[in-house]
């Protein structure tokens, strides 16, 4: 199948698109890929359908500013999909799919007695009527129905990317996005996998809140600072820590308390320092300890950030790109190769990714 693949992560930076082509097991080519960004105005849509998804709760009707936002998903997406497919020399009614992620405005894992629910904004039979194609959409839903994390999703297309590189196993994939994962490929091929901490997000706000800038380019602040020690020792005691996976988290399960009154350049080391410790700790739960660390998503490009992970974990943890991946489209090749899953009834998530207790199949398909 010709697919693409569809993601708007957390940090609401764009939607990333990517074409490939897959029957959901192995990839056959992999096409053009890019970054359609949110102006200013789009971002600032989908900032308060977050902003509005963290007041409801999952309690009560749902908020009207979730409308809005969808209208500007479904533009902006098809926008991603237009683009790609012109790169590609082909329209969207020549694709056989398209895997739409959509925009996950707030989640909440399952905990004892109290059933997850995830919320990801994204109308599927919208998009499909707009681009005159097939659109898989609504990915975690299934999974959180049946008792499972519904995160994360992308570990199945690790695995074949891994196998596509003919990279040795156990290998470690690490995505550093708001939040971070990891996958464990094991010696046997099984799947372990589960969220390790935040990665960017909380960086990312800080960073705003005292400069107004959208990152830590580079890292570069939080190698001028010294981790705060307290501050660092509150944030490892949090719930997330004390078990192995499955688990997951929401982008804003951790605040920025812990670093209010410290300088910005402490704050930032004490807030990088903390990420690259929780995915330490991630890795100590992992059953066999790989051999290294492939590293994806945009915290891959904080050299800070990867070289106290690569101390932390005593183990190299190299940019995607080394092995020859996209480093920033895999989770839109993710959600093509899931897509085409989803089509052929295959299973997204495993009892080592989302907990759930067999193999589940997820995704709906809206008819183009
Ligand atoms: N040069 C850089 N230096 C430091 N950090 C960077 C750099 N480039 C990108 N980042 C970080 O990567 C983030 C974006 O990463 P990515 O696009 O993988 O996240 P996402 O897909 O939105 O999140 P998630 O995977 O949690 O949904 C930015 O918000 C920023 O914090
Ligand atoms: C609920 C949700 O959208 N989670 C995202 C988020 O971003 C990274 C991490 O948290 C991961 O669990 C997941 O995305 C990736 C694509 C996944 O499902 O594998």
């Amino acid at each position: 199948m010709k697919v693409v693949g569809l993601m708007s992560g957390t940090s609401l930076d764009g939607v990333d698109a990517a074409l490939m082509e897959t029957d959901g097991e192995t990839v056959a080519r992999f096409g053009p890929g890019l970054e359609r960004a949110y102006a200013p105005g789009e971002r600032r849509i989908l900032q308060a359908a977050v902003d509005a998804a963290r007041a409801w709760r999952f309690e009560g009707p749902e908020p009207a500013a979730f409308a809005e936002a969808e209208t500007v998903l479904t533009t902006t997406h098809a926008e991603a999909v237009a683009a790609v497919c012109e790169a590609a020399g082909i329209a969207p009614s020549d694709l056989d799919l398209v895997g739409f992620h959509g925009q996950t405005v707030l989640h909440r894992a399952p905990a004892e007695g109290v059933p997850g629910r995830t919320r990801q904004l994204g109308d599927g039979a919208a998009l499909a009527a707009r681009l005159g194609c097939d659109v898989a959409f609504d990915f975690r839903s299934a999974d959180v129905a049946a008792g499972g994390q519904g995160a994360p999703l992308a570990p199945v297309y690790h695995r074949a990317l891994a196998d596509w590189s003919g990279l040795e196993r156990p290998l470690g994939v690490l995505n550093l996005g708001g939040v971070a994962n990891i996958t464990l490929i094991a010696s046997d091929g099984a799947l372990v996998a589960f969220d390790t901490g935040p990665a960017n997000g909380l960086i990312d706000a800080f960073m705003e809140q005292r400069t107004g800038e959208a990152m830590d380019a580079n890292g570069e602040t939080a190698a001028r600072g010294r981790v705060h020690e307290a501050a660092f020792a509150e944030y490892l005691a949090h719930d997330h820590f004390a078990a192995g996976g499955p688990k997951s988290l929401d982008r804003w399960d951790f605040d920025l308390d812990a670093v209010a009154n410290l300088s910005t350049e402490d704050g930032a080391a004490t807030l990088t320092a903390f990420t690259a410790r929780s995915v330490a700790l991630g890795v100590e739960r992992l059953p066999e300890r790989p051999a290294r660390l492939i590293v994806c998503g945009g915290g891959r490009k904080n050299a800070t950030l990867r070289a106290l992970i690569e101390a932390a974990c005593d183990m190299p943890a190299i940019p995607a790109e080394d092995v020859g991946w996209r480093g920033d489209l895999i989770e839109a090749e993710a959600f093509a190769f899931l897509a085409a899953r989803c089509a052929a009834g295959r299973p997204i998530s495993f009892p080592g990714t989302t907990g759930v207790s067999e193999p589940m199949t997820g995704g709906r398909i809206a008819r183009g």
